[in-house]
């Protein structure tokens, strides 16, 4: 297979680059992206539009509406995208690090965004949307909420009566929402209410962007693909499955958001559960969106829900400490000196389904750890009738989405020579290798799938309930809690070894 050719910087124009690209743009759209000066926008949202640009994927007619309480023009917002783009890529740590900017291709979607100061609990913001869009009779328009989750209801009560949701006038309405969608079971509950007393399911994108990652997709190709792996894929086979979302970094300038939020709320009813159900589910009954959307959602359905004491016991939350030259979560901007909000939490989980019977399924993330590394162990059981005395350790895949995709299998051979003894070698794949240069964070994916109505990665209604179910014994056995401490630098906290070692495991580390 031969790896697609990039793009030439010199002289390139979104007409060359297009040429790259063996699929149609998406239709041409107005999008409104609620929480423009925020995080998400400058680091994840508006590079991947910018790829999408860069690849032929997005339509010269779309136009980019920011939306924000901050004061700036257009001229400035667009600069101040400019530069964090061009710093994005100067860090080769970063989503997207180290990809070279096509210049006629950033000029060509700067030139499309726009700056509509607002605040979203205000009718006038909604106002400049809907003069926007009767300047263009029949335009499709898509609302983007980037916001923390305190404003998704206000934003799509306040889209509602502005009529924005209306379809009548021909072109599409969607809303994507960002993730965490709702607080607990109760709020998802009242959102999903509201989202559907003016939108039709097929209006409403709520959003994931690691179900988009590629390498979240690898998964199911994998298993399903590839017949020896659905052989082995149940409880007869697999010991336990460990996913972790390893992070580096701290809250950084988000201490509002974060500190409102948590390790929890933030990372696993939604992004680590999405990773969960790619391992965990069945076979789609049908080959199509609906078919994955169920087989997905009836595997969140799948987590047992758990008595109260028995969550406490099956969970560690932990916040990082001043440590390896790094100030503590306590320190961190708009974090209260007293918060004993989590910046770690571990869990272990069980599934209802004949498949996983009496697997455990450990869960865990933070901040301000040793690595930086999302992902998936599955720990295959010892043979029944194994080498006598002989053990190199358990065979597993390991999957790792983040900072790079590779997919390893951890296997045992004899190595050379006159002594019989077990030695370890692991068989290695990495995507790169094969498609260099093809950056991406899932984001891309989403945007275009948004724009072109396929829902296939969208999280249901259901879904996002069912893992409010399943995460609501953790929040309520924490809420008056005090996390654990970690030093920032290091490996989390001890109590989150001592969950995983009750059980007789270990957290997977590389081995080098
Ligand atoms: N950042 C990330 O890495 C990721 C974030 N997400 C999700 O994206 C969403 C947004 O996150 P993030 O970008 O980090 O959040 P931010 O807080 O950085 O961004 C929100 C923006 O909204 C502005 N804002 C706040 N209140 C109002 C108001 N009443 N009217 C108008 N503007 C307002 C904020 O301004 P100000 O701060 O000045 O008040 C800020 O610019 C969250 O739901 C998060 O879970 C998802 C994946 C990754
Ligand atoms: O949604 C979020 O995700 C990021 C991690 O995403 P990644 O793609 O960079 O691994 C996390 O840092 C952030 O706190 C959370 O809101």
């Amino acid at each position: 297979m031969s790896a697609p050719a990039r793009p030439s910087e010199k002289g390139a124009s979104v007409q060359d680059t297009r040429n790259q690209s063996a699929h149609p743009a998406a239709p041409p759209a107005l999008l409104f992206i609620f929480g423009a000066h925020g995080d998400l926008v400058q680091r994840l949202l508006v590079p991947s539009l910018y790829r999408l640009c860069r690849d032929g994927l997005l339509d010269d007619a779309t136009e980019v509406y920011g939306i924000d309480h901050n004061e700036a023009t257009d001229e400035a917002f667009r600069e101040r995208l400019s530069g964090f783009l061009h710093d994005l890529t100067r860090h080769p740590e970063a989503e997207g690090g180290g990809e070279k900017v096509v210049p006629a291709c950033w000029r060509s979607l700067r030139e499309r965004l726009h700056y509509l100061k607002g605040d979203f609990t205000d009718p006038d913001a909604y106002q400049d949307i809907a003069r926007e869009l009767a300047q263009r009779p029949g335009a499709n328009a898509v609302f983007y909420l980037a916001t923390s989750p305190g404003f998704f209801a206000t934003i799509v009560q306040q889209l509602a009566d502005a009529g924005l949701c209306d379809e009548g006038r021909g072109g599409f309405r969607r809303v994507a929402i960002e993730k965490p969608f709702g607080t607990d079971l109760a709020s998802a509950q009242q959102l999903n209410a509201l989202l559907y007393r003016h939108l039709h399911e097929r209006q409403i994108y709520r959003v994931d962007h690691f179900a988009a990652k590629d390498a979240t997709r690898n998964i199911g190709v994998q298993r399903f693909a590839n017949g020896i792996v659905d052989a082995f894929w149940n409880h007869r086979h697999i010991e336990h499955v460990q996913i972790s979302a390893l992070e580096t970094l701290g809250v950084g300038s988000r201490g509002r958001f974060y500190d409102r939020t948590g390790a929890l709320r933030d990372m696993v009813p939604n992004h680590l559960f999405q990773l969960l159900a790619q391992v965990a589910m069945e076979p789609p009954a049908t080959p199509d969106e609906a078919g994955w959307r169920k087989a997905k959602t009836d595997a969140i359905r799948a987590i047992e829900v758990q008595a109260d004491d028995l969550a406490l016991r099956n969970s560690v939350c932990g916040q990082y400490t001043a440590g390896n030259g790094q100030p503590g979560y306590l320190e961190a901007g708009n974090v209260p000196p007293d918060s004993t909000t989590e910046t770690y939490i571990a869990v272990r989980l069980t599934l209802d389904a004949p498949r996983w019977t009496g697997v455990p399924f450990y869960l865990r993330t933070g901040k301000c750890l040793s690595r930086r590394s999302t992902e998936i162990v599955v720990q295959f059981r010892a043979p029944e009738h194994g080498l006598p005395n002989q053990s190199a350790g358990p065979t597993r895949l390991v999957l790792t989405l983040d900072p790079q995709e590779s997919i390893a299998m951890e296997w045992s051979v004899r190595p050379p020579g006159p002594i019989v003894e077990l030695g370890r070698t692991t068989l290695q794949h990495n995507p790169a290798d094969l498609f260099p240069d093809k950056a991406s964070t899932g984001y891309e994916t989403l945007l275009y799938h948004c724009l072109t109505g396929v829902q296939t990665l969208f999280p249901t209604a259901q879904e996002a309930e069912a893992a409010w179910t399943a995460i609501g014994p953790f929040q309520r056995a924490w809420c008056e809690r005090k996390p654990c401490g970690y030093r920032a630098g290091e490996d989390g906290p001890a109590e989150a070894d001592d969950l995983i070692q009750r059980d007789g495991f270990d957290w997977w580390r590389p081995s080098s």
